[in-house]
């Protein structure tokens, strides 16, 4: 056993949105994610607090709540861990309630219900820079009278305030005494906090002013949906303008590469892997980084500006209308970047068949994995011409991911009518106040999700082509006769194109679809590495994977293919992540089992209609 004790715990507690994790980060080096809107935090996360002493406490970044008689899966886990409820661990020493200077009035309920517990507590009062902009004075000294516990100024985003909150902190870990507060009830706190917020705060007549005055012209009833669908269509404009430069780089850089590895390798089982394998299958995934980082911009900046939850105030008609809640867009919206926070973030989901329904849903919005594959195909089929001011491609990408959202709405319509039947609640989300975004956090996230996204092909996507490149060149072909074909991953794609071919899939899409089922990615790095293993010539394969497939695949077989990526579950970490928040293997059976139905309808229907559309 080690001698030393174990460092006590200081959680960071309050309302959504108010800063916590923007303090957390600021306070422990962090990078956990921060956003515009309530909601972001769904897990307790453990970080390092320096205190001035030199020594040193664990600080808990905590999901935030509105009170402790948790209403959703992520406010018990407040609750627990302040509790000490949590499994193995101890009940944090201290709390830091951090408050949104803003908004005195609402958040010192909360406040005044943690001093209650008996811990000792520190106010953090965040957000002086926005309280300050809307004109606001709060008076510190006399709000630590009312309370009877510390007061600390911070604006977490600028720093300010830190060295204060750490030394205010130290003296109450080794405090044992408890605060004494008459126990109230909710009542009655609540008339505690209004009184003591009225009685401290002054000015403010420009409260909200600046948020109050964007919001009449981006919650227009009619201006505002037309500025959402602008602003949805420029970011899918964008994808495919700005990035074509950057991309033409890549493909460049990887057939130049392809170039020098025939020049200086001898034949061989190696070259042909770095060739096939490497450049062609996990190369051909990397070119879309570009198409990536500038979708995440765009999200991330919607995000921090604090115009997601408009948008999601916008949408909450059309989402009622097929019984999910308001609060179900936000999971639903992160799961354009992954299916797996967006079924994580259905956490702040009070009710558990809207909690059910949203998870179910959560797949069919197009996730950043799918992007590859559409993209590569609207290379192939799609001509990059204009269709008024607007460019078909983008147009085609904007049609895709509006599939999908009507797929999840066809679906949480008929879901609602039977697996979880009943119908949503209103939309009951907080306006969080317009902020610029802090270009370190824009630039933090992108990197993040660049990050991840390379990871992924450095890993899982490699490892899936390492074996597709192995079953697709082994037993090695006799002279003349096609090396795919011969090959054991040839004889599996035959035998599944049996089942695929009425929706008109070809063979090299049966070999794509199985190892495609790791990450969505991979369906193009097969497809590269099945036409590299099958090319003549080995010399020069950029932008050989589009007018491969241009060549040899027919449109209708193309949009097949696409359709069924709108709605085929090919993601095994969706299924496992669906397992544990839902603690059962019903749901993910359930939700692959339908949505591989959806595909193949979905699919096979295209196929036919496009097919008899072009003759
Ligand atoms: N201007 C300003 N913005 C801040 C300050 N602290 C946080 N923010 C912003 O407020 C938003 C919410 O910050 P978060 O740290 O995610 O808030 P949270 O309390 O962790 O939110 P949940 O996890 O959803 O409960 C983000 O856009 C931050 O950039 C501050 O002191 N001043
Ligand atoms: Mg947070």
């Amino acid at each position: 056993m080690s001698s030393v004790a174990a460092a006590p715990a200081v959680a960071l507690v309050g309302n959504p949105n108010a800063g916590k994790t923007s303090l957390f980060n600021a306070l422990t080096g962090a990078r956990q994610k921060v956003a515009n809107y309530p909601g972001v935090t769904v897990e307790r996360k453990v970080g390092v607090l320096r205190l001035p002493d030199g020594s040193s406490a664990d600080l808990i970044d905590l999901p935030g709540a509105y009170s402790l008689d948790p209403r959703s899966p992520d406010e018990m886990v407040t609750r627990d861990v302040l509790l000490g409820r949590q499994e193995g661990e101890a009940e944090p020493r201290a709390v830091i309630a951090v408050v949104d200077a803003t908004n005195l009035s609402n958040q010192l309920r909360f406040v005044l219900e943690l001093v209650q517990l008996g811990r000792p507590v520190v106010v953090a009062l965040n957000m002086m820079d926005l309280a300050q902009r809307d004109g606001l004075t709060i008076d510190r000294a006399a709000l630590e009278r009312e309370l009877g516990i510390p007061v600390v100024e911070t604006v977490a985003v600028r720093r300010r305030g830190l060295e204060g909150l750490a030394d205010t902190v130290l003296p109450l870990l080794g405090d044992a005494q408890k605060a004494s507060l008459p126990q109230l009830d909710t009542r009655a706190l609540q008339r505690r906090a209004r009184d003591i917020a009225n009685a401290v705060v002054s000015g403010g007549n420009q409260a909200g002013g600046f948020t109050r005055r964007l919001d009449r012209l981006f919650l227009h009833p009619l201006a505002g949906p037309l500025i959402l669908a602008a602003i949805l269509f420029l970011m899918f404009q964008a994808v495919f303008a700005w990035a074509s430069a950057p991309q033409d780089w890549i493909d460049g850089g990887i057939a130049a590469l392809q170039n020098l590895t025939v020049d200086l390798m001898p034949p061989g089982v190696i070259r042909d892997f770095i060739i096939e394998g490497l450049l062609a299958g996990v190369g051909a995934v990397i070119i879309f980084l570009p198409q990536i980082v500038i979708l995440f911009a765009f999200i991330l900046v919607l995000e921090q500006s604090g115009y997601m939850v408009r948008a999601a105030f916008l949408m909450d008609k059309l989402m009622a209308s097929v019984g999910l809640s308001g609060r179900s867009f936000i999971p639903l919206l992160s799961s354009f970047a992954c299916a797996i926070p967006g079924i994580m973030a259905t956490r702040t989901i009070a009710d558990p068949k809207d909690r059910m329904t949203t998870i179910m849903i959560a797949p069919l919005m197009t996730c950043s994995a799918r992007l590859p594959v559409y993209a590569v195909i609207i290379a192939a089929f799609i001509p990059s011409t204009n269709v008024g001011p607007f460019g078909l491609q983008g147009l085609v990408l904007f049609g895709l991911y509006a599939f999908g959202i009507v797929g999840a709405l066809v679906a949480a319509l008929a879901l609602r009518r039977t697996v979880t039947r009943g119908t949503g609640t209103g939309f009951m989300m907080e306006m969080p106040k317009y902020q610029v975004p802090a270009l370190r956090d824009l630039m933090i996230g992108i990197w993040q999700r660049a990050y991840a996204f390379l990871r992924r092909a450095g890993t899982i996507i490699l490892a899936a082509t390492v074996v597709l490149w192995l079953f697709a060149s082994y037993p090695v072909a006799p002279e003349g006769e096609s090396q795919v074909d011969y090959s054991l991953a040839g004889r599996i794609g035959s035998g599944i194109e049996t089942v695929v071919s009425p929706i008109g899939f070809n063979r090299d899409i049966a070999i794509a679809l199985v190892p495609a089922m790791a990450a969505r990615e991979v369906a193009v790095a097969a497809l590269g590495t099945v036409y590299a293993i099958d090319s003549e010539d080995e010399e020069v394969l950029e932008g050989q994977l589009a007018s491969r497939l241009g060549a040899s695949w027919s449109l209708p077989t193309a949009l097949a293919f696409l359709a069924w990526f709108v709605f085929a579950p090919q993601c095994i970490s969706t299924f496992a992540v669906t397992r544990r928040e839902t603690n059962s293997w019903r749901w993910p059976v359930f939700m692959f089992a339908y949505l591989f139905a959806m595909a193949y309808v979905g699919a096979g229907l295209t196929y036919w209609i496009a097919s008899a559309l072009l003759g």
